[in-house]
């Protein structure tokens, strides 16, 4: 078939024309991938060579969609703490640069819901859906954007409340040795958030998938996932996931404190913490100090808790407090670990495995515990009562001892005993049972009245609860003035006083009938 030419230069130039538009529409996407290999592997940690351009703490990609952080840079090979499942990694696999540090998901969608440090769902509900990340290491506020605490975290135990009172922006540290009631402390005030306008995030560090489960079946059950994220590593999870855990717990709580709002913060436990960057640093090949530990442990631990505050009203005025637990040997508090904490901290809870065992539940040994700045934040209702009842808790935790060598004592003496033991019995309380504010105050007001003086001992723990039940009798316009700044006035105290005084008379000693003939 034969074609004009006039037709023949058409077909060309359309061909032309289409050939230039795809040239002009041919963008190249170069994106440069840097790859390095294998070494070795040990256990939680890769030797990667061939990056030379790696940053400290960089997130690197290893096959099977495993990630890991540079932690010793060097020259010619780099130390990586894996991020998971390792054990199908082999020397010479490739490795990725992902130019970024860690970072994790934040935001209102992490609420109620049960994570790992890498914000990977771990409660069957599906992807954690969010369009903000934060890097898990981020710098503490500086000195200037800090306010001093004034508002309290009750945290509904009535001896924590009374004695060692906490403020929203503190960290308090729980400490005591193993099994005496640490992570229950923690859940009761998570518990008593309810309705307090306070989030809360519990971060279980390398515990055992069972003691986890219990936490987050209490949660459920009370309500309390409703306001709570749980960030988890369990103790056979890798010991990088173990060590970023917290930091990662405390990016997600701080995007919360930067808008304006409360957020409390429990890390159970640093021990375990503390030992998986030991078993890191130890890896790694990092000299070790006392205790095996490496030279850094403080800083990385206060680095930690610098990050909890309590913000300027100019930047919204948000708070993070923290509640870390760390767990002693045979009651040594003075161990490496644990003196750090205490010394980076604004006070510390110490339970007593003496008392765990005399069944004074919670153990708080009052003696050895402090809040360095809650003191400040305590509602002022409660300072009308606390510092007598400090004192006479302290008289009488002297005389015991006394009294235990069958002394003859002094009618002095005997009623400061007698009064004490009623303190003990008063500050008794099961677990995840968070007592109310207005509760805790008339019984508070009770003992300082001397009101229980004449309970039968045997029949303190019913009195307790009647004057606890009774205090939902004060006139809703006084339990009003307990959160204000105001002083109990004596009218009020006069108030709850007559309340638990009635609620007791059945309590009290009848007086002997005599009988007639
Ligand atoms: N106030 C309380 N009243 C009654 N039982 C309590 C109270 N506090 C704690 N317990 C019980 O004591 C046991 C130990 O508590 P918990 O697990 O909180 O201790 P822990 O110090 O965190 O333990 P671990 O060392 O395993 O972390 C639990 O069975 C708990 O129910």
């Amino acid at each position: 078939m034969k074609m004009a030419p006039d037709s023949l230069q058409r077909v060309f130039d359309s061909a032309f024309a289409g050939m230039r538009h795809a040239r002009e529409a041919f963008a190249p996407q170069l994106a440069s991938r840097e790859v390095g290999t294998i070494t070795s592997i040990a256990t939680g940690i890769a030797k990667v060579s061939g990056l030379p351009g790696v940053g400290f703490e960089e997130v690197l990609k290893f096959p099977g969609d495993l990630y890991g952080i540079a932690f010793n840079v060097d020259e010619d090979e780099i130390g990586v703490v894996l991020l998971g499942d390792y054990w199908q990694l082999h020397a010479g696999d490739e490795v990725e640069r992902r130019g970024h540090v860690m970072d994790v998901p934040v935001g209102d969608q992490l609420i109620g819901r049960i994570i790992n440090p890498m914000g990977r769902p771990l409660d069957g509900m599906g992807p954690v859906v969010s369009s903000v990340r934060l890097p898990i290491e981020r710098t503490a506020p500086h000195i200037m954007d800090r306010a001093p605490v004034t508002v309290p975290l009750q945290t509904g135990i009535k001896v924590i409340d009374a004695l060692i009172p906490i403020g929203r922006g503190q960290r308090e540290l729980i400490i005591g040795d193993r099994q005496t009631g640490k992570t229950a402390i923690a859940l009761n005030t998570i518990l008593n958030q309810r309705g307090q306008n306070v989030l809360c995030v519990y971060c279980a560090i390398g515990q055992r998938a069972s003691d986890v489960a219990k936490v987050v079946d209490t949660l459920r059950e009370k309500g309390a996932l409703e306001y709570t994220i749980v960030v988890v590593t369990e103790g056979n999870d890798p010991p990088g996931l173990t060590y970023i855990a917290p930091y990662a717990a405390t990016s997600i709580a701080e995007h919360f404190m930067a808008q304006g709002r409360d957020v409390l913060v429990v890390y159970d436990d640093l021990t375990h913490h503390a030992r998986a960057y030991r078993e890191l640093s130890l890896l790694l090949r990092r000299p070790p100090g006392r205790e095996a530990f490496p030279g850094d442990i403080f800083y990385i631990h206060s680095r930690l808790l610098e990050r909890a505050t309590h913000l300027r009203p100019e930047l919204g005025g948000g708070s993070l407090t923290a509640l870390p637990v760390i767990e002693t040997e045979a009651q040594d508090i003075s161990a490496y670990i644990p003196t750090n904490l205490i010394s980076i901290t604004d006070g510390q809870i110490y339970l007593s495995p003496s008392l765990f065992e005399l069944g004074v539940l919670p153990a708080v040994d009052v003696g050895k515990s402090v809040s360095r700045v809650g003191g400040k934040a305590q509602r002022a209702a409660y300072r009308a009562v606390a510092g007598d009842l400090k004192l006479a808790y302290a008289q009488f935790e002297e005389l015991e001892t006394f009294a235990r060598f069958g002394a003859r004592l002094d009618e002095n003496t005997r009623k400061i005993i007698e009064h004490g033991r009623r303190i003990r019995a008063c500050l008794k309380q099961p677990a995840f049972a968070p007592v109310s504010v207005a509760a805790q105050i008339a019984v508070l007001l009770a003992l300082t009245a001397e009101l229980f003086d004449n309970v039968p001992l045997d029949r303190m723990s019913d009195a307790e609860h009647a004057v606890r039940e009774a205090a939902a009798d004060i006139p809703a316009e006084v339990c009003a003035r307990f959160d204000t700044a105001e002083k109990l006035s004596n009218e009020d105290g006069a108030t709850i006083i007559q309340i638990a005084r009635n609620a007791l008379a059945r309590f009290q000693p009848q007086p002997e009938r005599k009988e007639t003939k």
